[in-house]
Order: structure tokens, then sequence, then C-alpha cells
């Protein structure tokens, strides 16, 4: 339950809409009971009436079309407002989780898997509106409505009120808590395993082709299958639960009913209460039953609402990776960048870079080369303030990178990174990322300046094709080139490119170097790269062994 009260200032600010629907709620229940009250008093009273008792048939008559107008009503409104309250409580709580969730991006815990966080952000957010629409509201409506009718017996029919009060508190508070308390951990165990489902369809989308090829499709089916089947049957674990809740709500209804049946008709044969009424007071009774059993099959939902809002507060409340400072220094004009002395290992890992120390002018272009996993992508991490060094500092214009706000180290670098993605959009939105407000003109030249000027002119569509999901629709090399435009786009005064030649033919390779070197005139370039270039395409070499960088003097051995 704690989970859930941590977002009780995001329902605080729906307060207006829920109140309503928690009031309208209480209205339609009021209705039905008194239209029950009113139809079992008129109904006797008429049946008495032809018996020779004179009754006045006009009001019982209006209040039974009254109170089902009402009811009517009341419950269109509190859906029509419980909805919309819900549905803004929704979206306020993704927009929170969204803010809380990208500064602590790349989360700590390795064994959270994307088909799992997607989870989070859409069932477990889902899962939240439960927790007012069928489970709190219900409950306070039920609670007021016992009390009334508690008060209404103990005036006309004293003997009924307390069996009546205990039954139906026991049916509202008692059965549900007991509900709430019984299936906690099959709530646990729907929301995990529901995730674990949804997270291996995705793995199971994205791998389709490897696992086919592998023969592997059968083990991911059947997988999948196990997956499903545990799901099922801890649905059907809740399901029991709830099913012994509704008979213990049954018969406490029964008891309610039965025992103020008895003692009402005691009360008649003494004189203290009339026919009509006590039939009315008895249909009320069970009608305020009617309460009770909506509240079983909610609460039996509350404990899934309880599991995903622990496993939002998990992701939501979880360190930050890398905080800005209090104080943050302004961005200085022309961007030297100076790395002096840094040490970094990943968490408990090997050393990657040991004192590592490397000056870069504003302007000037460099390569890194070195074996694969020798650290080159981790400088660059580094210099992107995404890791933080164990020791030593990077500072950017004279100033470290701690003193900076993320943003403007961010605003001041373009990065090509080797899993660069395309997004589900079209040839010019992907681009316009990088610069939003960019002419068609300025869009031209930097996917000519990539290479691949001629390919999208060559499309039906030209800068508005769609590229699909992943960049589905467009060659792992076109992709990288398409991503490779982003970058000349941005205005970022220095350009990170990791791997930019990655599934570049060879001639393609040697005319991105080619015209990189113009195309980023005037910027500093940090270019990571395995591929051979030629001469003159960068100022300097250099080479990364042993965490250090060693200059290389004559990069001809890099020449094809
Ligand atoms: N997020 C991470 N957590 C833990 N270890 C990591 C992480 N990323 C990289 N490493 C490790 O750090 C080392 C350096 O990796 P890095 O990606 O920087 O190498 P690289 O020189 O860029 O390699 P490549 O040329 O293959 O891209 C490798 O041993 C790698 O296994």
């Amino acid at each position: 339950m704690n989970a859930l009260l941590a977002f009780r200032s995001l329902f605080a600010r729906q307060a207006k809409g829920l109140l309503i629907a928690l009031l309208l709620s209480l209205v339609t229940l009021t209705a039905g009971v008194a239209l029950l009250g009113t139809s079992g008093w008129f109904i006797t009273a008429t049946a008495l009436t032809t018996a020779g008792l004179a009754f006045n048939l006009f009001v019982p008559s209006s209040l039974v079309r009254g109170f089902s107008f009402i009811r009517i009503l009341a419950r269109y409104g509190e859906r029509l407002s419980g909805h919309d309250a819900t549905l803004r409580l929704l979206t306020d709580i993704r927009g929170w989780l969204f803010k809380r969730l990208f500064p602590r991006l790349p989360l700590n815990d390795r064994s959270l898997r994307h088909g799992d966080l997607v989870s989070r952000l859409t069932a477990d957010v889902d899962a939240l509106d439960t927790a007012f629409l069928v489970a709190i509201g219900p409950i306070a409506a039920a609670a007021v409505i016992g009390i009334a009718l508690t008060t209404i017996l103990a005036w006309l029919l004293p003997a009924a009120a307390l069996v009546y009060g205990v039954s139906f508190g026991m049916a509202v508070l008692l059965v549900p808590a007991g509900l709430v308390l019984a299936s906690r951990r099959v709530g646990t165990d729907i929301v995990t395993r529901a995730a674990a489902a949804r997270a291996a369809v995705l793995d199971g989308i994205e791998g389709h082709a490897d696992l086919t090829l592998f023969g592997a499709l059968g083990r991911t089916q059947s997988g999948f299958q196990a997956l499903a089947e545990r799901l099922a049957r801890a649905r059907g674990r809740l399901a029991t639960l709830a099913a012994f809740a509704a008979f213990g709500v049954q018969a406490l209804a029964a008891l309610a009913l039965t025992g103020s049946l008895w003692l009402g008709l005691r009360a008649y044969a003494n004189g203290q209460i009339d026919g009509p009424v006590l039939v009315g007071l008895l249909l009320a009774i069970l009608g305020s039953f009617e309460a009770s059993s909506v509240i079983v099959r909610s609460v039996a939902k509350l404990t899934t609402a309880m599991a995903a809002a622990e496993r939002l507060n998990a992701i939501a409340n979880a360190p930050i990776s890398i905080a800005d400072p209090i104080n943050p220094v302004d961005l200085p004009a022309g961007l030297p960048i100076a790395i002096t002395d840094l040490s970094f290992a990943y968490d408990g890992g090997a050393p990657v870079l040991r004192n590592l120390t490397l000056a870069i002018a504003p302007g000037e272009h460099i390569a890194i080369i070195g074996e694969s996993g020798i650290g080159k992508s981790s400088l660059l991490n580094l210099l992107l303030r995404l890791v933080e060094p164990q020791s030593g500092q990077i500072t950017l214009g004279g100033v470290a990178l701690s003193a900076l706000e993320q943003a403007d180290i961010h605003a001041s670098m373009a990065l090509l990174s080797q899993d660069s993605p395309l997004f589900n959009d079209t040839i010019r939105a992907n681009l316009l990322i990088a610069q939003p407000a960019a002419s068609d003109e300025a869009l031209w030249d930097a996917l000519d300046a990539a290479g691949i000027g001629e390919f999208v002119r060559a499309l039906l569509r030209g800068l508005d094709t769609l590229v699909g999901e992943s960049g589905r629709t467009v060659s792992a090399g076109q992709g990288r080139r398409l991503c490779l435009a982003r970058v000349l786009l941005s205005r970022a005064p220095i350009v990170l490119l990791d791997e930019p030649t990655t599934g570049l033919d060879r001639p393609a390779e040697l005319a991105f170097f080619d015209t990189m070197r113009s195309a980023a005139v005037g910027r500093t370039v940090i270019l990571v790269t395995h591929a051979a270039f030629p001469q003159g395409t960068v100022d300097r070499v250099l080479s990364m062994r042993d965490g250090r960088l060693h200059a290389i003097d004559t990069p001809i051995a890099l020449e094809n």
C-alpha cells in the first residue's frame, strides 16, 4: 500500500474529478438502495391497500421513478468524471515517470530487460487506474452507504442495526482486507509473470530471423508457452481467492438479511414497525450488498496495482546515474578539450583507461584507433559524461565537465555511436532531431555530405519516406549514412564519430572520409575507427593501448 501512497501527490492533482466521481457513485448507490427500499415499501403497501387500507399511491410511484432516473444519471456522470480523472491521472503518471527515468538511464539494474521496462511504462502504469476507479472509490462509497443504512435501522428497527452493521462492515472492510492480504503474493506474481511474457514476445519478434535459422523457434515457443501457463495459473489462483471472498460476502448478506428478517418479524408482531416499512428496509439491505460484491471484484485487482506501483517506484527512485552540479558554470566560447590523468573502470571491472592524458584544440580532427574492446567507446562516453571516471578529469573550454550542466555538454557534442538509432518516422523527421528548424536545403546538404543524397532523391516520397521501426526499410549501410547525415546537420562544435563507416562498402567509406574533412571544417572531430583511412583525413592519429593514447606519426599503414 505504501507503494501506492507514493503516488498520492499525482492522485491529489486529480482530486476534484475523483471526488466528483466518488460523490456520484455515492448518489448512484444511495439511489439504488432507496429505489429497492421504496419499491418494497410501495408494493407491500399497495398489496395491503387492496386488503382495504387507504394508501396514497402517487408519492411512492413518483419516488420510484425519481430514484431510478437519478440512478441512471448519477451512474453516467460517475463513469464520465471517474474515467476522465483516471485518464488524466495516467497521463500525469507517465509524464512523471519519463521525467524521473531519463536522468537515471542507463539503469544500474543489469537484469532489467528492455521488454520489462516497456511493460513498466505501459501495463504497470495502466494497472494503477484500478487503484481508484475500482477499489478505493467503491469502498469509500459503500462505507458511507453502510453507515447511513445502519443509522436508519437504529432509528426504525434498532434490533437489526447491530446484525446489519457488523455483517456489512465485515463485507466491505474485513473481507476485502483479507483478500488483499491473501492475494498479495499472487498479485506480484501476476505482474512479474505478465511482464516476463511481454518481454519474451518482444525478444522473440526481435530475434525471429536468427531463432528460425538456428532452429531455436520451437524451444522459444515452448518457453513462451511455459511463461503463459505460469501466468494463467497465477490468474487462476487470484480468481479462486476472489471467488472465496465473493462467497464470504454473499454469506454475510444472507446473514444480514435473515437476521434482520427474523428480528423485524418479531418487531412487527410486537407492533413496533409497519409491514411496508419492514419490507422496504429488507430490500434496502439487499440493495446495499450490491456495493460490497463490486468491491470484491475490484479489490482482487488492487493487489496487482500495488505490485505495479512497487515496480514503478523501483525505477523512479533508482539512483541518478550522473547528477547536474547545483551551481553550474556557463559553457565558455571556444571549446578546447583537455583530458588529464583519466582512469576509468566499469563497476567492479578491470581498468579500461589508465592515467590517460590528451589535449585537443578547437577545430582539430583526430582519429583514435586500437584493438576491439580496448576502451575507445568508453572514452567517448566519458567525454559525454555518460559515465564518471574514478580519477583524473576532463575539461571543456577549461571548465571541468562536472561543473557544467549535462544539457550544455550534450548540446556542444554530436555523436554517431555504433548503435545510433533511426526512429519509426520519415527521413525528414529523423534528420530534424539534430536541428529542428533546418531548411530542406540544409537537409539535402547533410544527406549529400553523408553520401546518401542520391539514394533519397530516387525515393518516390523523398524526404517524406518512412524508414520503419529501427530503419527496417533501409539497408544497414543506408541507415548508418542517414544517422551520419543527422550528425553533420547538427550545429554542435564537437563531433564524435564511433565507427562511422560500419556498413559502408570501400568506395563509400573512402568517399565518406573525403567528405568528412570538408563537412566538419571548423568543428572538432574525434573519429574512432577500425577502417583504413587515407593520409590527410585527420590532423592526428592516436592509438589506444594499455589504457592510454599513443601518437602515431605516420598513419601510412592505414592506407589501403
Ligand atoms: N557498460 C559496460 N559495462 C561493463 N563493461 C563494459 C561496458 N561497456 C564496455 N565494457 C567493457 O569495457 C571495455 C572497453 O569497451 P569499449 O566499448 O570502450 O571498447 P572499444 O575499444 O570501443 O571496442 P570496439 O572497437 O569493439 O567498439 C571492454 O572490455 C568492454 O567489455
